[in-house]
């Protein structure tokens, strides 16, 4: 399986919708229950991961009010106006971090898509080394000025609950494949992983004018997503068929990316998803991206498996970074420092 096809468009109009519905997993029994409980949890979830890369994660353990005050922030920021958002930009180049303006991810072959983000990565300390060595990601966040009270400890609340939250599922998929629970949350210590408040404008939805997030999967280890109320998602549940993935008030959705897939040989699917916002409305979503140290190597030689390996070892970061500077018109080579 070639991951790297994420690139290719497909006319939206084209593919036939299913009526399939995503697996639902409840983590309740991962986090309270006996090794019997855990083991049921952890193949429920890795069967998810295997068919549709897809899941609705309930009791999830994220309280509703640090969720609640996640979307309030984002709702916030964008109220914001342009000049202000564009003072949270990051300084330094290619970082996942602060202000990502309208149109940045730009796939090849069509529109840049339709949405605009606040990014939060893991907070560094000013000295850190990979920081002072100007290293992709490797920067400090960016906050809006003081006339946005409490915006910051809401984001952070919200980055820390879903990264716990993550962790978890983590332990789980772990379990599920015969390794030490702590196996991806143990190359997680100085993560790469960024929470994005992700504004969608009321758009038209000719795909010729772009569409929120055209056709693409998610590079990291797993992505965890809250969604506001509008709808929009679509998960390409085989080679020709999209599902919607409705929002649920009781659940997130969790994801596979590139690098689970990777280092679970491809077992674990890393599904394709876009973005459709039909509804005439605005549009929030607030997704975690789930990396490991950027230096971890990602090996599916790590983990047991039948047969022949079927991807090289990378290193995570780099892997990553080489995506977004493909898709990312601010990553790409040619952009201003
Ligand atoms: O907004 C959503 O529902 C999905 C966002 C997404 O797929 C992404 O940002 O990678
Ligand atoms: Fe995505």
């Amino acid at each position: 399986m070639n991951t790297a096809s994420t690139t290719t468009e497909t006319h939206p109009a084209s593919i036939p919708m299913s009526s399939g519905r995503l697996p639902e997993v409840d983590l309740h029994p991962f986090l309270f229950g006996d090794a019997a409980a855990r083991q049921r949890v952890a193949r429920a979830m890795a069967e998810a991961c295997e068919t549709y890369g897809f899941f609705y994660l309930v009791h999830h353990g994220m309280a509703s009010e640090v969720i609640a005050a996640g979307f309030d922030a984002a709702q916030r920021f964008f109220d914001l106006p342009l000049e202000q958002r564009l003072a949270c930009r990051s300084t330094q180049p290619r970082q996942n971090r602060g202000y990502q303006p309208m149109f940045d991810t730009a796939l090849a072959g069509g529109k840049a898509d339709v949405k605009e983000s606040f990014d939060m990565g893991y907070p560094l300390q000013p000295d850190d080394a990979d920081l002072l060595a100007g290293m992709p990601f490797h920067s400090l966040n960016t906050w809006p000025d003081a006339g946005m009270i409490g915006f910051r400890p809401q984001v952070e609340a919200l980055y820390f609950a879903m990264l716990a939250c993550g962790h978890q599922v983590l332990r789980a998929m772990a379990l599920a494949l015969g390794a030490d629970p702590n196996f991806f949350v143990g190359h997680c210590v100085k993560p790469t992983t960024n929470m994005r408040l992700v504004h969608y404008p009321p758009q038209c939805i000719s795909p010729e004018e772009g569409i929120g997030a055209r056709p693409h999967t998610d590079k990291g280890l797993i992505t965890l997503l809250l969604n506001d109320d509008n709808g929009g998602l679509q998960v390409m549940a085989d080679e020709e068929r999209w599902i919607d993935a409705p929002p649920r008030a009781d659940a997130i959705i969790v994801n596979v990316g590139d690098l689970m897939t990777r280092w679970t040989n491809g077992r674990f699917r890393s599904a394709l998803h876009r973005v459709i916002n039909t509804t005439g409305r605005q549009r929030f979503s607030i997704p975690q991206f789930h990396h490991p140290n950027f230096h971890a190597v990602v090996d599916p030689a790590h983990l047991a498996h039948d047969g022949a390996v079927n991807f090289e070892p990378v290193v995570a970061g780099e892997f990553v970074a080489s995506g977004f500077r493909r898709d990312r018109k601010s990553w790409a080579a040619t952009a201003p420092a």
